[in-house]
């Protein structure tokens, strides 16, 4: 398929971003939204791919959460902010349950959540800076907020925005910016293939990337 047709829709993006490698995204997009290093898949083989919708918490009161699913559109990843509170299991199999059922492509948090092996299972992606097995709180009058932006790590989050996680992390790319950075990546890793296939040939990476083999002086 012509990159033009693959990039016609919001839909086909996300398609086309999925199979690409966050580190890729980031780099080919002028090194923009990697979330903290700290946010990693709960279990190894977890990916996702989605739109963002950014969820404001209390720390260790997932009330939002349970309220967000409900707010969600399908494709959506719940992208949320609890103020980096770790020793709390924010999210869970109950609520994994309750996201596939409403369509939810994944979560990702900057505090904890519990049920590893649970998620896994049921195949829902999530990636946290913490597993914990405390659970929260869910106070009606704690504030949060639903589709107001986010920032986690620096990274600011919008509605809409593309949210691609892997081995390595969590990439978010702005809403405005995602074709054409998914544009770049594809020859990025065009050109990437080029390299590891000289170097298996025997050359030098040092003279691939015009490299200085010595220290200059
Ligand atoms: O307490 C909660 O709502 C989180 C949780 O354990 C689950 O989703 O299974
Ligand atoms: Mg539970």
């Amino acid at each position: 398929m012509s990159m033009d047709k693959l990039l016609a829709s919001g839909q086909d993006l996300v398609e086309a971003a999925g199979v690409l490698p966050t580190a890729t995204l980031h780099e080919a997009g002028g090194k923009i939204g990697a979330l903290p290093a700290a946010i990693k898949p709960v279990r190894p083989g977890m990916r996702l791919a989605g739109t963002a919708l950014p969820v404001l918490c209390p720390p260790g009161d997932n009330l939002w959460l349970h309220r967000a699913v409900y707010e969600a559109d399908p494709g959506e990843v719940l992208v949320v902010d609890v103020g980096e509170a770790m020793e709390h299991g924010h999210w869970g199999e109950v609520l994994a349950v309750a996201a596939q059922k409403r369509g939810i492509a994944g979560l990702v948090i900057n505090g904890g959540v519990r049920d590893g092996d649970q998620l896994l299972q049921r195949g829902f992606p999530v990636f946290s800076a913490s597993i914990s097995i405390r659970g929260t709180a869910k106070d009606p009058y704690g504030a949060g907020a639903i589709g107001e932006p986010v920032r986690i790590g620096g990274v600011e989050i919008r509605r809409g925005d593309l949210v691609v996680g892997d081995a390595d992390g969590v990439v978010v790319v702005p809403a405005d910016q995602a074709a054409a950075v998914i544009e770049k990546s594809v020859q990025r890793e065009a050109d990437e293939q080029d390299i590891l296939a000289r170097l298996a040939a025997g050359e030098c990476s040092l003279d691939i990337y015009s490299l200085p083999k010595r220290r200059d002086r």
